[in-house]
């Protein structure tokens, strides 16, 4: 179990993250929505251990993440919004590398590697450089780097930013296929995706969580037909600033 309580952030002036308190099953695949600049990315990156917060506190089995982070950061791991391979180094050795920052020798990197290969659809890509790859299949790649640790809680952000539609497709049936075996929580602006795949969502606003439950949950209680119609609902201000 996660358990957020009261986190907040702030870059000077600017409160990014806002009194924001929730809790996060075990298993659960966990939607992070929100307008750009809902301060979803720096939600993700204080869960991860990446960014200190400002006040609040994100614990992990009881335990705050933060009196031993180095402890909380074996259990997690993060695909950036920015894709972060290596562009020199092939998709096996991308893989064997993550493996190994992790502390895994090199037997157990490489056949983690091959495993993370398959699953993912990278096999016959195994010795092509990473910054030869197309811009789906280099995602493909860092989520298959964020999965090699086979970490407990999983942080995606915006995993299928910049994909066309079949690639899109095709990452959505792999982290279906990954559904329930770790904590995926993720960002994303496609609705109707996180509609059939997430547990439950949680939509941000200005810092703020302003709306959370499945989307059934979502619906009824706003009395809308669908996700988007909600979210568009519990985010309308928004567009009288913009
Ligand atoms: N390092 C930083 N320094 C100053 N301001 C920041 C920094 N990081 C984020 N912010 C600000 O905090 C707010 C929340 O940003 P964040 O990236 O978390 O939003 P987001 O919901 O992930 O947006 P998007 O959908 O566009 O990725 C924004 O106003 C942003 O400009």
């Amino acid at each position: 179990m996660i358990e957020i309580k009261e986190l907040g952030k702030s870059f000077g002036e600017r409160v990014a993250v806002d009194c924001l308190s929730l809790k996060i099953r075990e298993g659960e695949f966990f939607a992070l929505l929100g307008s750009n600049g809902a301060g979803k990315t720096t939600t993700i990156k204080m869960m991860s251990g990446l960014q200190t917060p400002t006040s609040g506190d994100i614990k992990i089995s009881g335990e705050s993440i933060f009196s031993n982070l180095q402890e909380a950061k074996q259990m997690m791991n993060l695909s950036p919004q920015e894709t972060a391979v290596a562009p020199n180094l092939s998709v096996k050795e991308n893989l064997e590398f993550t493996a190994k920052i992790y502390g895994r020798d090199k037997k157990e990197a490489a056949s983690r590697a091959i495993e993370m290969m398959e699953k993912f659809g990278l096999t016959d890509r195994s010795k092509t450089k990473a910054k030869t790859l197309s811009g789906g299949l280099q995602r493909r790649l860092s989520i298959a780097m964020a999965m090699i640790t086979k970490p407990r809680i999983v942080f995606l952000d915006e995993p299928t930013l910049g994909l066309d539609v079949r690639a899109r497709r095709d990452l959505w049936n792999i982290l279906l296929g990954l559904k329930g075996k770790m904590t995926i929580i993720l960002t994303t602006h496609y609705l109707e995706d996180v509609e059939t795949l997430a547990d439950r969502v949680g939509i941000m606003h200005n810092g703020k969580l302003c709306a959370l439950g499945t989307t059934n949950e979502l619906k009824e209680e706003y009395q809308k037909h669908s996700l988007e119609e909600v979210f568009l609902y519990v985010t309308e201000d928004l567009e009288v600033f913009v």
